[in-house]
């Protein structure tokens, strides 16, 4: 592995040198309401999968943690303020995409200061673990639905 700056992505990452793509670090989180909805949030247009419904979140900084980053992305993406004690590791994604590999660990979270908007124009959606299967998700996702489905029904 070789420590890369990579202008496209935008962030530093580490080459995963096997396929030869960059590694992105995305850090999310499932933020879980008392009826055990998780907030979905879709990629608006003009981004990259588009009009896919993904867990709020973004790429990890350089010097940050995949914490401190949520505490950052749900301010800024959704006006809500969480403490980093109330994220509690869940699971993560590994997915090879054409042009990056990105790692993403999946947080979950209970409790939360606002109402989340989407103050970046997204959509925002409360959905049900089992009726995630029915919205279009990016392809890294797609296994996390069921370790949600069985954990939180
Ligand atoms: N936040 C988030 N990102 C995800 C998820 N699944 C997934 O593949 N991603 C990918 O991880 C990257 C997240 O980066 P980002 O949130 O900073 O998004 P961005 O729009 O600035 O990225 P972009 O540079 O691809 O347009 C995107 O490429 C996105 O497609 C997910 O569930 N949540």
């Amino acid at each position: 592995m070789a420590l890369i700056e990579d202008d496209d992505m935008g962030c530093y990452g580490m080459q995963v040198t096997k396929h030869g793509l960059p590694a992105v670090w995305v850090s999310a989180v499932a933020m879980v309401d008392i009826d055990g909805r998780v907030l979905m949030a879709q990629r608006p247009e003009g981004k990259s999968l588009a009009g896919l419904w993904e867990f709020p979140g973004g790429k990890v900084e350089e010097g940050e943690t995949p914490e401190a980053t949520l505490v950052r992305e749900l301010h800024e993406e959704l006006g809500v303020d969480i403490s980093e004690s109330c994220l509690a590791p869940f699971t993560f994604a590994s997915h090879s995409y054409d042009d990056f590999h990105l790692f993403m660990p999946l947080y979950l979270c209970r409790v939360w200061k606002g109402e989340p908007h989407g103050k970046e124009g997204q959509k925002l959606k409360w959905v049900y673990p089992h009726k995630m299967v029915e919205l279009p998700m990016p392809a890294a996702d797609v296994p996390l639905i069921a370790m949600l489905r069985d954990f939180l029904s």
